[in-house]
């Protein structure tokens, strides 16, 4: 199982993702998309990713607003999967 990070871990981690921000024990990024077909189609690429990693964002969508909300629920908090998800979720965003 992975390790649970440390407050310094997680901040030094939030250095490398700029556009994300810890909510407690999960790291989250909105995002706006520029219509709800893409917004889809993000969801779509971070989906097969994830499933790829066996590792998975919690994900709200709201027309062209999807938020990604990256914690590690088998260790009840932020690990290193949920940081390299969040740096996945950037490229896949086209960041
Ligand atoms: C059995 C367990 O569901 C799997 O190992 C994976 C599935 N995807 C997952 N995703 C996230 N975010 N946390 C998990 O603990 C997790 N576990």
């Amino acid at each position: 199982m992975a390790e649970l990070l440390s407050d310094t871990e997680v901040a030094a981690a939030l250095t490398e993702l700029p556009q994300w921000r810890r909510d407690g024990d999960a790291i989250v990024r909105r995002l706006e998309c520029s219509t709800f077909p893409d917004a889809i189609a993000l969801v779509d690429r971070v989906a097969v990713a994830a499933e790829s990693r066996n590792h998975h964002p919690d994900i709200d969508i709201r027309w062209r607003t999807v938020t990604f909300t990256c914690s590690t629920h088998s260790a009840g908090g932020l690990t290193s999967l949920d940081v390299d998800l969040a740096g996945e979720i950037d490229r896949l965003a086209g960041d």
